[in-house]
């Protein structure tokens, strides 16, 4: 029973619309038929009742008076004729006439158990009699009405039922084909449709019309078909965004830089493999907590909770913040991390999230502070270099300054060390140097600073000193430590040194000037015979005529045409072809000979008179570099030196772009070569100046690289294309494995960012080999070339480029 209802039900469910509406429209016209035929055949019914009516009242009037006559006359046979007459009227079946006053007449039948229908008739007498004679009732029979009306019930019914039933089948015909069966094709595409069918369209089994196309069946296609079409596109554009989203979240995942994801609240939301690798911590431990407390180190929380808290007013204030961190893995080991971190943003502007950029800077960051010692300290004795000594000098002034003390400044200088060095050998000079140093830091106090500012040369910086004589005790002190002999190469040897004092504030408030007077009074301590010291006096400063007289000549050197340009080549480590030539300052002077810049670009640093030279320097180079075009067919580059001083001058950048302009020299042929000193000099506006030349199209170059702040990651702010390694760095490649190995980090780092390398000083095929194989890019040095002048270098261009 249960499976047969389960099959009706089937059945039911699966009745195709048309039987549906056959069922209905059936169903409807029958009723209708029905109800119509029976008004129909009842309306024809009462009608012939009415008929019959009117036929037995058509008695009344036509047998009335004749029936009157016969019955006044009692003429029983025409009584009788006249019955008989009635009677033979159709359906008339039974007569019964009461004769006044007790006779009766009856004729016919009455049926029983038929319909009749009786009329009674009054026969007056004619006058004015006040009875009647008598009363006839007829009586018809309905029989054959009722038998019209059912046979033509039946024809009626019969004959709608089969129209009905005709049109029926011919609607649900039409319905099905025109309809139906288009309504259950789409039924089947939708029921049959998915994603991956998106592009199959629905084609409807119809002929195409124009009086079709419009119909909703066209109509109800065609929406289905803008659905499938807009569908297609949104899932051919889910799947591009779907491929782009893995991409980038392929991309987050495997990027080198650790990558950190927080909620609004900085609850951490992801974390990536970098991360885990890093820092040692699984994402599943971290998520949910907050950057700098999800650590397992207490102490790190404690110090990082300030670091965070300041990091995420700024993100929430500006946007970004980044900067340096020094953070503890898992295991405990400390490291360095550049970290960004920056808010993410939806399209109102509204703040999402934060992402957590860091990156593993702890390499970078030995070699730096290596470079930074290196920049800061000599290596050969581990003393404060120049650079060092002097801010020093710098703060002890201030601190005397503050406290009214008194600063000495002692320059010391080896007596014979030249002769030592080239009798006994470099080695032997360097342990010299080196017990030299120990010697003179064992006479002083902890607060004072020995510095080797180069070659054999000491500076002693003495502050919070009571008086000048305490100068002089110290400078016998440091004599006296020179008396025992120096075991140098299994020799005996005894050296001596010469000290030259000068006082802050008795001789000077200037720490150039105290380092110059100490400079003056050492030279006096050796005039006065060696292994003695000198105070400097204000007779010295017959020396600072010298100084004078070569600033008047320095001023005339230009207008006189003393100046000329010497040429270096720089080449390609890789081929040995050339590269750019760098333009180098000689001086040559009727009185002092070739002079080299070191001697007087300080001096004309100081006086300014730089800036003239300068727009000499460049109009020169510019004017070679079209030279050597003209003479090899070759873009020749050409790279000029600047000083800080020019680029206090505010028409630098003017004067560099009229210089190429005239002698029509694309601006990256030219290279300008500065020093990291020039970084650090904050009353310039470096940066903008640099971008401004950056985006002429002149090339810069940072000079010197090691000598200065060595700090690479303080170059990433400036638009540098090369950097130069300084010719100390290069000198021991081949021979400390500490000055290689800090040659390679340096070229590897600045090779990331983007940088080439130049280095400077290559002296001879071994440090070029080494140079070729670490990949750095340029080089330049006597190896090569020495700088040769203007017209030693056409010859050298022909011999390596023409012949
Ligand atoms: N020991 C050694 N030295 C080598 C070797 N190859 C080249 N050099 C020297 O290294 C110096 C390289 O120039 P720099 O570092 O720009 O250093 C330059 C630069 O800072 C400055 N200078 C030179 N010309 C100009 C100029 O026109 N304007 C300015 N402002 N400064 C200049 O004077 C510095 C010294 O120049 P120079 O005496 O010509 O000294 C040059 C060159 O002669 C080598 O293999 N071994």
């Amino acid at each position: 029973m249960l499976k047969l209802l389960t099959r009706v039900q089937r059945f039911r469910s699966g009745f195709p619309l048309s039987f549906h509406f056959l069922g209905w429209v059936v169903l409807f016209s029958s009723v209708l038929t029905l109800v119509v035929s029976a008004i129909l055949i009842y309306t024809d019914h009462q009608a012939r009742l009415t008929e019959m009516d009117q036929r037995l009242q058509a008695i009344e009037s036509e047998y009335a008076a004749s029936l009157t006559a016969s019955l006044e006359t009692l003429d029983q046979e025409l009584l009788q004729t006249q019955l008989m007459g009635i009677l033979s009227l159709p359906d008339i079946v039974h007569l019964r006439l009461n004769i006044k006053p007790d006779s009766e007449l009856i004729m016919g039948v009455a049926p029983r158990d038929a319909r009749v229908d009786s009329y009674k008739l009054d026969l007056p007498p004619a006058g004015e009699a006040p009875s009647a004679l008598g009363e006839l009732t007829v009586t018809a029979s309905l029989e054959r009405i009722y038998q019209n009306t059912k046979n033509r019930a039946f024809t009626i019914l019969a004959t709608q039922f089969f129209i009905t039933l005709l049109v029926a089948v011919l609607a649900v015909w039409a319905f099905q084909h025109f309809v139906a069966r288009h309504l259950a094709a789409m039924a089947a595409y939708a029921k049959d449709f998915s994603l991956e069918q998106t592009c199959i369209p629905l084609t409807l089994d119809r002929r195409d019309t124009a009086l079709r196309r419009t119909d909703e069946i066209a109509r109800t296609a065609d929406a289905i078909n803008q659905l499938r079409e807009r569908l297609h596109k949104d899932a051919a554009r889910q799947k591009q965004d779907a491929a782009k989203i893995r991409k980038f979240s392929t991309a987050i995942e495997q990027s080198p830089s650790s990558v950190l994801i927080c909620d609004r609240q900085w609850r951490i939301e992801y974390a990536n493999r970098k991360f885990t690798q890093l820092t040692g911590y699984a994402p599943e431990s971290i998520i949910g907590k907050k950057p700098g407390s999800h650590s397992e180190n207490e102490q790190e929380i404690r110090g990082s909770r300030y670091l965070w808290q300041g990091i995420r007013l700024q993100v929430q204030r500006v946007g970004v913040w980044q900067g340096e961190v020094n953070s503890i893995r898992r295991n405990g080991e400390r490291f360095w991390e550049q970290l960004i971190v920056t808010s993410m943003k939806d399209d109102a502007g509204h703040t999402t999230g934060y992402l957590i950029l860091g990156e593993d800077i702890s390499i970078r960051k030995r070699y730096e502070q290596q470079l930074l010692r290196q920049a800061n300290y000599d290596i050969l004795t581990g003393l404060p270099n120049r650079m060092l000594a002097l801010d020093r000098l710098k703060l002890a002034l201030a601190q005397a300054q503050r406290e009214g003390s008194m600063v000495a400044v002692m320059f010391l200088d080896l007596d014979n060390f030249k002769h030592i060095n080239d009798t006994l050998g470099h080695d032997a000079g360097d342990s010299l140097l080196i017990e030299a140093a120990r010697r003179i830091s064992s006479c002083l106090r902890g607060t004072s600073t020995v510095a080797r500012l180069g070659g054999d040369e000491f500076l002693v910086i003495l502050p919070g000193l009571a008086g000048p004589e305490a100068s002089a005790q110290v400078a016998e002190r440091i004599l006296e430590s020179f008396t025992p002999a120096y075991s140098l190469s299994d020799q005996e040897v005894f050296v001596t040194t010469s000290i030259g004092i000068a006082v802050y504030p008795a001789d000077s408030d200037n720490s150039g000037a105290l380092l110059q007077h100490a400079d003056a009074a050492m030279y006096q301590a050796k005039r006065q015979g060696k292994s003695s010291y000198a105070h400097f006096t204000p007779e010295m400063h017959e020396q600072s005529h010298e100084r004078l007289q070569m600033e008047s000549r320095l001023r005339r050197a230009l207008e006189l045409e003393e100046f000329e340009l010497h040429f270096q080549p720089i080449l390609e480590t890789a081929t040995g072809q050339l590269r750019t030539v760098e333009a180098l300052l000689r001086w040559n002077n009727p009185v002092m000979g070739m002079t080299l810049p070191d001697r007087f670009i300080p001096l004309a640093e100081e006086t300014g008179l730089i800036i003239p030279i300068g727009e000499w320097v460049f109009e020169e180079a510019c004017r070679a570099a079209n030279r050597w075009k003209l003479l090899t067919g070759r873009d020749i580059d050409i790279s000029v030196n600047v000083s800080p001083r020019q680029f206090r001058d505010p028409r630098f950048t003017g004067s560099v772009k009229a210089a190429l302009s005239r002698n029509d020299l694309a601006p990256e042929r030219l290279e300008l070569e500065i020093t990291e000193r020039l970084l650090l000099d904050n009353s310039i506006e470096t940066a903008d100046i640099l971008r401004q030349l950056d985006r002429e199209g002149v090339r810069l170059a940072v000079d010197d690289f090691g000598t200065g702040y060595s700090a690479l990651s303080y170059l990433k702010g400036y638009p540098f294309d090369t950097l130069k390694i300084d010719k100390s760095f290069i000198h021991d490649v081949t021979q400390e494995q500490e000055a290689g190995a800090l040659v390679r980090a340096i070229i590897n780092m600045a090779h990331s960012l983007g940088l080439t390398i130049t280095a400077e000083g290559v002296d001879d095929a071994l440090q070029a080999e080494f140079l070729k194989k670490e990949g750095c890019d340029l080089a330049q040095g006597y190896f090569y070339s020495v700088p040769l002048p203007d017209r030693d270098f056409t010859e050298w261009l022909k011999i390596h480029y023409l012949d």
